[in-house]
């Protein structure tokens, strides 16, 4: 029988639109102010849930529910109990696949294959992989010799950083959202999460998932609502957080690192990008042009790891240009749950106004519009869904709007470059410093490159592969910090030295 979640979500079903309430010392609780904010689809524009928005008194609650817990039984686990519940919540994770996959693409629209093969599964990944570093990686240990001819002991203890406050985006919502709150509870911290207003869902289900597990009531608490002067601002601003990680744009990063600098309180952002595919005429052409296609258009190309800007070595501009178009012609627009479908929408009209307003001042700048550069024509009860079409470019100066700022959207620019030296210039000319992806079959060439584009995480000969023990972050405005394997507890714990005179 279809869960209640999936039901909701079943266009063709009768369920009134879903109820998502705040989730506080675990139970689901609304505002007590009464207010309230609608969902809509992306697919369609039905409204598809009504959400709680937290004001001061839920945000303070929730803080005040964490930090009873740091100082309740959670506090009290010892590390194997700890690591124990995060895998018992990684298998009901497992168990319930079908409800977060349903969760997610009502609020997303992204077509099933994007949940069960890129986004979901990392839910449980994220929990169970740190999990395992938290049991498994030492601290450090020194011995010194002292004048008496004693000498003395130090060693480091990781201690919980508190109680953390986590501010997520609606791209990958549960993939973004378990990257922080597993690490941060396999350290021995609570957590409060603020979701993206676009995407309550799947934060509210992993609350039942809590509960079911039994995780100490408070370790996990969410508070929905906006940014400013909403339950995002209340949460960064509230000075019971002792930590703050941030997903999101650049300039969003910039505000609540003021927030975060009264108590002085740590951050960890990861933050937009304008990332450069960089394709060397020594590439295997045909693995080429499917990893920029899925770097570009992924996700409707709402993924910060992907690439808006693509540079192709001269020999083979034209022949990629022709068979990225291609590609980029040949999805199927649909419902996720369409069969017959493989591409979704952008995740709102207002995030939609914004990416056809550069896919307008690309015209305006002279771009030449390769394929797309507008709205698909939709069957009716999909018309006011947040369609656009993939859209590729190329011809502009790289000063164009469209070459600098962060779109966000399907679509990319590509223009021909004639050596090495070149095509790294070109990469490197952005305030911005995420990823990049580089495609050549000359093994220098692959790693001399890599190592001179300056950015958090370079792929080569691939995209979007991910080994969750490695350094994950941006340089430059792309963020600040370093998460994944030991580099997440690097935030998520205090090291405190102890020094025994023996
Ligand atoms: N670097 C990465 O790993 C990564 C991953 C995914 C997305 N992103 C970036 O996220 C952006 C898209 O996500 P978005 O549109 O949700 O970003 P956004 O910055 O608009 O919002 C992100 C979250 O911050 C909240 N928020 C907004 N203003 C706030 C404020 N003043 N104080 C506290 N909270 C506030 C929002 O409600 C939302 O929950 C893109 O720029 C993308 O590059 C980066
Ligand atoms: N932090 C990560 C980013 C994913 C971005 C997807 O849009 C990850 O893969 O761990």
């Amino acid at each position: 029988a279809q869960s209640s979640i999936s039901r909701a979500y079943d266009p063709s079903s009768e369920v009134e639109k879903r109820q998502i309430e705040n989730f506080i010392a675990g139970a689901f609780v609304p505002a007590a102010s009464g207010k309230r904010f609608e969902k809509r689809s992306p697919v369609d524009g039905r409204v598809i849930a009504s959400i709680a928005e937290a004001g001061h008194a839920e945000v303070d609650a929730a803080v005040g529910a964490a930090r009873a817990a740091l100082n309740g039984e959670w506090g009290r686990l010892t590390t194997d109990q700890r690591v124990d519940l995060l895998h018992g919540v990684a298998d009901e994770i497992t168990r319930r696949f079908d409800d977060f996959v349903a969760a997610e693409m009502a609020d997303t629209g992204q077509p099933r294959h994007v949940m069960t093969h890129a986004f979901i599964p990392r839910g449980a990944a994220n929990f169970k992989v740190f999990a395992d570093i938290i049991k498994n990686v030492p601290t450090e240990a020194f011995q010194m010799a002292t004048p008496d001819g004693r000498g003395a002991l130090n060693y480091a203890i990781r201690v919980p950083k508190g109680v953390i406050g986590v501010v997520c985006p609606w791209n990958a919502p549960f993939l973004l959202m378990t990257w922080k709150v597993g690490p941060a509870l396999a350290c021995g911290n609570t957590v409060v999460v603020k979701p993206s207003e676009e995407t309550p869902n799947t934060a509210a289900l992993l609350g039942e998932v809590m509960n079911t597990v039994g995780v100490p009531k408070g370790v996990y608490n969410v508070v929905h609502g906006f940014g400013p002067n909403s339950a995002g601002e209340f949460l960064t601003q509230h000075l019971g957080v002792d930590a703050i990680t941030f997903t999101g744009e650049t300039r969003t990063g910039a505000a609540i690192m003021k927030a975060a600098s009264e108590g002085m309180r740590d951050v960890s952002f990861e933050l937009g990008g304008k990332n450069a595919g960089l394709v060397f005429a020594d590439c295997d052409f045909d693995a080429a042009v499917d990893g920029i296609f899925r770097s570009a258009f992924l996700n409707s190309g709402q993924v910060c790891l992907g690439t808006e800007r693509v540079y192709v070595e001269r020999p083979i501009f034209e022949c990629f240009v022709s068979a990225l178009k291609e590609k980029a012609e040949a999805v199927t627009f649909g419902r996720p749950d369409d069969p017959s479908a493989d591409y979704g929408p952008l995740i709102s009209h207002e995030h939609r106004q914004k990416v056809l307003s550069y896919y307008k001042k690309a015209v305006e700048e002279g771009a030449t519009v390769v394929t797309g550069g507008g709205v698909p024509v939709m069957p009716e009860d999909l018309a006011e869904g947040a369609w656009v079409q993939p859209t590729i470019w190329t011809g502009l100066p790289e000063t164009a709007w469209v070459v600098r700022e962060e779109i966000f959207g399907p679509c990319c620019h590509i223009r021909p470059f004639d050596d090495e030296a070149e095509v790294i210039t070109l990469a490197n000319a952005t305030e911005y410093g995420l990823s990049t992806t580089i495609w050549t079959t000359n093994l220098s060439r692959a790693h001399r490159v890599a190592a001179r584009v300056d950015v958090g995480i370079a792929w080569v000969n691939s995209w979007f592969l991910r080994d969750l023990r490695t350094a994950f972050g941006g340089s430059k405005q792309s963020g600040i910090g370093r998460e994944g394997g030991v580099h997440s507890l690097e935030f998520y714990t205090e090291l405190r030295n102890v020094c025994v005179k023996l």
